[in-house]
């Protein structure tokens, strides 16, 4: 599409996010970027509170178990960032998760009961006699069912480990390299489907938009808490958000499209949580908290009945849940077992609302009231962290979004004027290409001008380009010109100018000054070579390097 020509001058004036707030995020979204912003600041003090609850702050995950898809040598990354710190301090505990609260439940039982999910009991006893969700569990683990997005036994795993999320932060690990990119390449790889082309484009496409907002999330994530060697403290860091993220408009539009699904998710299952009962004490308030932030969602935010509309239908979802269910598998292919934590909560979150989607529509009531009230609920638990997730990501690019202004405003130069607040999301339509290529040039040069240390990993990017062949992502041009304006070419070229002329006579003097002593040595050295020539000894003068010596430095 092309832009109306008033709207030109706005869009020169453009920075990384080049998306108009105003714009819907996608063909299968009446949403606008604008709408999702104000709905987040919304529910967000909910969704922060609702996580940090002793029901949705629990998951549980197998960490040793082996990469089923390549040659694993088992290797991890030995940073403290990358560990996990796991439940095995009771006594630390809240009163209410003590054995003695909770009857019967001990360490030894623990061990003799290994057929059954240990931890889950542990969970199950908060919410002992509430009937549906800790039954939903149990059944759900004997049930195999064929509607999973996602392996829902590993949470039944005798190897598995409870783990505290909130005392395991998402942030930077330090992990990275090879190791990560060859997870990030394979999952990639899976959204090539085998099914007609023509039918599968819309469903691959949301497969694509899924992974690529998780990883410009954990790209959102790693970059605001972001570890300062100097400070010791975790605090965002802007450069790098930008290069991971910012400067792919494209990869931002994938986060709001997940939260579009995510919530479309939780929407869809608000007339069937009435069973759901989460644990005695906190009951009402956490389905206070669920109620409330669900009924900040509108129905328009994802239309799934889009994905799958045609006759291949039944066999593409069959693809889609399979490669899906593929995806959250890798996840025990990454060696950092902090990034692996947070990999498994969010596919797992992901593939409980694509279960809830493209499951529910078919069915009738009793059976939709089914399917929820089967979900387990580390799928709840998922569902609801992948939501704070998404949504802490969409506060931290409004974030990242003041602070970019900031710099820009303390840097002061004219450039400031480029790049208004206003401006920030303002988008080309449709992020049409070649205007998007350009903007990514100039926002480079802008990067490198505003701070010099600025990492721009644009040249690591094409080079990565040639391994993720399956990836859409356009083909930077060469730069012609760095300059962005011609006023600033002329002045450059001035300087340029009165640079050189200012060598010039610099040299000039420093010859005026230099030539007596230039001239004693001269003489000096002729009469040391005519001596030597009379008295018949080789010359052992050699002409030296004079330090003081002017270079010109012309440019
Ligand atoms: C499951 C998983 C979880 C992780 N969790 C963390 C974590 O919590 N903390 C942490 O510090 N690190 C984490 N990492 C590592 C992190 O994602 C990066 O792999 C790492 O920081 C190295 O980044 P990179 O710049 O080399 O490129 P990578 O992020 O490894 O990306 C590889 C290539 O993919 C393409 N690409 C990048 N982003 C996108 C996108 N959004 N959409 C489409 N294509 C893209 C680019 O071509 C890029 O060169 C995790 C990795 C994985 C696989």
């Amino acid at each position: 599409e092309t832009l109306a020509p008033e709207q030109e001058p706005v869009l020169e004036a453009i920075n990384f996010c080049k998306m108009d707030k105003d714009e819907k995020i996608g063909s299968t979204c009446e949403i606008t970027f604008q709408e999702i912003n104000e709905m987040n600041k919304k529910i967000r003090p909910d969704v922060i509170s609702l996580v940090a609850t002793d029901f949705f702050k629990y998951f549980k995950l197998n960490l040793y178990k082996q990469c089923p898809f390549w040659e694993d040598n088992n290797a991890q990354c030995l940073h403290r960032a990358c560990a996990v710190d796991v439940v095995e301090d009771w006594d630390s505990l809240p009163e209410y998760w003590q054995p003695d609260a909770l009857g019967s439940f001990s360490n030894d039982s623990i061990e003799e009961d290994s057929t059954k999910d240990d931890e889950c009991k542990f969970l199950d006893q908060l919410c002992a006699g509430s009937g549906k969700t800790t039954s939903s569990l149990d059944n759900k683990l004997e049930d195999e069912s064929n509607v999973d997005y996602c392996d829902t036994a590993d949470f039944a795993n005798r190897d598995s480990v409870l783990v505290d999320l909130s005392a395991n932060p998402e942030r930077f690990t330090g992990y990275g390299g090879k190791q990560a990119g060859q997870v990030w390449q394979s999952i990639y790889q899976d959204n090539c489907f085998t099914v007609n082309e023509a039918s599968a484009s819309l469903a691959k496409d949301v497969f694509y938009r899924l992974v690529s907002g998780l990883h410009a999330s954990i790209g959102t994530h790693l970059s605001n808490e972001y570890l300062n060697t100097e400070t010791g403290k975790w605090e965002p860091n802007l450069d790098l958000f930008m290069a991971r993220v910012g400067n792919f408009p494209e990869r931002v539009s994938n986060i709001y499209f997940n939260y579009a699904i995510i919530s479309k998710a939780l929407w869809k299952i608000q007339p069937y949580l009435k069973n759901l009962e989460f644990c005695n004490s906190y009951d009402e308030s956490v389905k206070t908290k669920i109620i409330d932030i669900i009924s900040q969602f509108d129905s328009r935010i994802f239309n799934e009945d889009l994905v799958f509309e045609d006759d291949l239908s039944l066999l593409l979802k069959d693809e889609f849940r399979q490669r899906f269910k593929n995806v959250t598998e890798i996840m025990d292919c990454v060696h950092c077992d902090r990034c692996r934590l947070w990999g498994k909560v969010q596919t797992t979150g992901y593939a409980t609302s694509l279960k809830i989607l493209f499951e529910l529509d078919d069915a009738d009531e009793e059976t939709k009231q089914n399917v929820v009230d089967k979900l387990t609920k580390y799928e709840l638990i998922a569902l609801f962290n992948t939501l704070d997730r998404l949504s802490k990501s969409i506060d931290s690019i409004n974030n990242f979004e003041r602070l970019y202004n900031e710099r820009l405003s303390d840097n002061g130069s004219k450039l400031a004027n480029y790049f208004q607040m206003d401006n920030f999301f303002k988008v080309v339509r449709n992020a049409g290409k070649l205007i998007s290529e350009s903007m990514n040039e100039m926002n480079k040069s802008l990067n490198n001008s505003l701070n010099p240390k600025v990492k721009d990993e644009r040249p690591k990017e094409e080079k990565k380009m040639n391994e993720f062949t399956d990836l859409d992502m356009s083909t930077k041009k060469r730069r012609v010109d760095t300059d962005i304006t011609s006023e600033n070419r002329w002045k450059k070229a001035w300087k340029h100018e009165i640079h050189n002329l200012n060598e010039a006579l610099t040299f000039l003097w420093r010859s005026y000054v230099d030539l007596p002593r230039n001239l004693f040595n001269m003489t000096l050295s002729i009469m040391s070579r005519t001596w030597n020539k009379f008295v018949g000894v080789d010359n052992y003068v050699n002409e030296h390097h004079n330090s003081a010596e002017y270079t010109l430095d012309l440019q």
